[in-house]
C-alpha cells in the first residue's frame, strides 16, 4: 500500500523543529517583508522593474482591495485529516492550485534566473510557466524540470515565422501547454522604469530564446556572439505586436495541437471569443497592474468571466495573489488555479532557488492549513458558499 503524500502544512512542523535547534527562517515570512529585503539587495533599476506597475500603480492596489472584500467563513468538524489539493487544468494534473507565473529577465535578480525557478518548481512538483521573454533558453529550462509540469508564455512576435518556430520549439522541448498573453502587445507607461531609463531588454537581458532561435538568427545579418547590438534592435522590432488580431490568434490556435490558454483576459466577451476560436483554458490577468492604470482588478472581473464560459474550460486567475487565504478566495470565486509571480521573484532574489522553493511551500503549507480550517479536505468542496462580502464592501 503506498503512503499518501505528506500534507503541504508539515512545512510548519519543520521549520518550528529547526527553532529547537535554534534556527530561524532564512527569509522574511509575509510578502510585505521579502518585498523589503529585496528592495535592499537589489539595484534600484531592478527593484523598481519587478516592484512597479503601470502608472500610478492604482490597479496593484485594487488587487489587493478586491481580495479584502471577501471574508471567509470557517466551517468547524469537516474531517479534514487527510488533503488534497490536486487540481486538473487542460490536460495537466497539479499537485497544488498554484502555477508559478510567466515572469522574464529574471537574469536582473539573481544570476541564476529562470533556471533556479525551474529547480525549485521541479524539487516541488509544482506547475510553472516559463515566459518567452526569459534570460534562459526554454530547452534549457525543460532540462531542468524533468519531474513537474511546464507551460510556455507566448508573446506572439509581429514576424509570423518567428511565432511558428517558438511555438514548435515549445512542442519540442515537452511543455504540456502554450499561454499566449494578450494584454502586453506593447510596453506599457511604467514611471518607475522611465525614472531609471531603464528597459532590460535594450541591455540584452530576456532575449535568450531569440537570440537561439534558428529562424530568428537566419534574418540577422551577423549572429549574436558578434553583434549582440543588431539581434537586440532585430528582438525591439519583432516584439511589439499592436496589430495582432483575433485572426492571428486563430492562426496560432490552429498552429499547435497543445492545449493553448489565453491570458490577460478582463471582460467576458472576450472570454466567449477566445472559447468560440478554441482555446482552451482563460488566465484572467491584469498582469500584477502593471499594464492599464485604473483597470478593474482581475478578482472582480472573474465570476462573470468564470459564468461567460462553459464549465470544461478552466478559468485561472492571477495578480495580487499573496496567502493561502487568498488562493482560496479566488478558488471559492470559481478559479481552477492562480498564478503567481512578485513572490516567487523575491524569493529569488534573496536566495536563488533555495528562496522560491522556501516562498512557495509557504504559501502552499498557507493554503493547505486554510483550507482543512475551512472544514474542506479538496478543492472541489471550495465554493461560494465559503465566502460572505466584507463589512461595508
Ligand atoms: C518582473 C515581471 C515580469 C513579468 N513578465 C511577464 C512575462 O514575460 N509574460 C507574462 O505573461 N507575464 C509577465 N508578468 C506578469 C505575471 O505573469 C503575472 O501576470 C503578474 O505579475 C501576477 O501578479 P503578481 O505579481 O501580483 O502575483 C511579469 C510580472 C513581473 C512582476
Ligand atoms: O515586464 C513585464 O511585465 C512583461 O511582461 C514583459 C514585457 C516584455 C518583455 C518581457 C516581459
Amino acid at each position: 500500500m503506498s503512503t499518501p503524500p505528506l500534507p503541504f502544512g508539515i512545512y510548519q512542523f519543520e521549520v518550528y523543529g529547526r527553532g529547537l535547534g535554534g534556527e530561524r527562517p532564512a527569509l522574511p515570512t509575509t510578502f510585505d517583508g521579502l518585498q523589503e529585503r529585496a528592495r535592499e539587495q537589489l539595484s534600484d533599476a531592478a527593484y523598481g522593474y519587478v516592484a512597479g506597475g503601470a502608472g500610478e500603480e492604482r490597479t496593484m492596489r485594487a488587487n489587493r482591495a478586491a481580495f479584502d472584500r471577501h471574508r471567509l467563513v470557517p466551517r468547524m468538524l469537516g474531517e479534514v485529516g487527510q488533503r488534497d489539493l490536486t487540481t486538473t487544468v487542460c490536460d495537466t494534473t497539479l499537485n497544488a492550485p498554484v502555477v508559478l507565473g510567466p515572469v522574464g529577465v529574471l537574469s536582473i535578480v539573481h544570476p541564476e534566473g529562470e533556471l533556479a525557478v525551474a529547480r525549485a518548481a521541479n524539487e516541488l512538483g509544482v506547475a510553472s510557466c516559463l515566459s518567452n521573454a526569459a534570460s534562459t533558453t526554454l530547452e534549457d529550462v525543460a532540462t531542468a524540470t524533468p519531474d513537474a509540469p511546464r507551460w510556455f508564455q507566448l508573446y506572439p512576435p509581429n514576424d509570423p515565422e518567428v511565432r511558428r518556430s517558438l511555438v514548435a520549439r515549445a512542442e519540442a522541448a515537452g511543455n504540456e501547454a502554450i499561454v499566449v498573453t494578450l494584454d502586453t502587445l506593447t510596453m506599457p507607461w511604467r514611471p518607475r522604469d522611465i525614472a531609471q531609463a531603464y528597459l532590460p531588454f535594450l541591455l540584452g537581458e530576456g532575449i535568450a530564446n531569440y537570440t537561439a532561435d534558428p529562424v530568428f538568427r537566419s534574418k540577422l545579418a551577423e549572429p549574436p556572439e558578434e553583434s549582440p547590438q543588431l539581434a537586440i534592435q532585430q528582438w525591439a522590432q519583432t516584439f511589439p505586436n499592436p496589430q495582432m488580431s483575433w485572426d492571428d490568434l486563430a492562426a496560432l490556435r490552429s498552429e499547435t495541437g497543445l492545449p493553448l490558454l489565453v491570458k490577460g483576459i478582463l471582460h467576458p466577451d472576450d472570454a466567449r471569443r477566445a472559447v468560440e476560436l478554441g482555446i482552451d483554458g482563460i488566465v484572467v490577468s491584469n498582469h500584477g497592474g502593471r499594464q492599464v492604470d485604473g483597470s478593474v482588478a482581475s478578482l472582480d472581473q472573474l465570476p462573470a468571466i468564470v459564468d461567460a464560459v462553459p464549465a470544461s474550460v478552466p478559468v485561472l486567475l492571477d495578480s495580487g495573489v499573496r496567502t493561502g487565504s487568498d488562493v482560496l478566495k479566488a478558488i471559492a470565486l470559481g478559479a481552477r488555479a492562480v498564478l503567481i509571480a512578485r513572490p516567487y521573484v523575491w524569493g529569488l532574489a534573496l536566495a536563488g532557488q533555495d528562496g522560491v522553493r522556501e516562498v512557495v511551500r509557504s504559501l502552499l503549507a498557507d493554503l493547505d492549513l486554510s483550507l482543512a480550517m475551512c472544514g474542506c479536505s479538496s478543492l472541489a468542496q471550495v465554493d461560494g458558499d465559503l465566502l460572505v462580502p466584507a463589512p461595508g464592501a
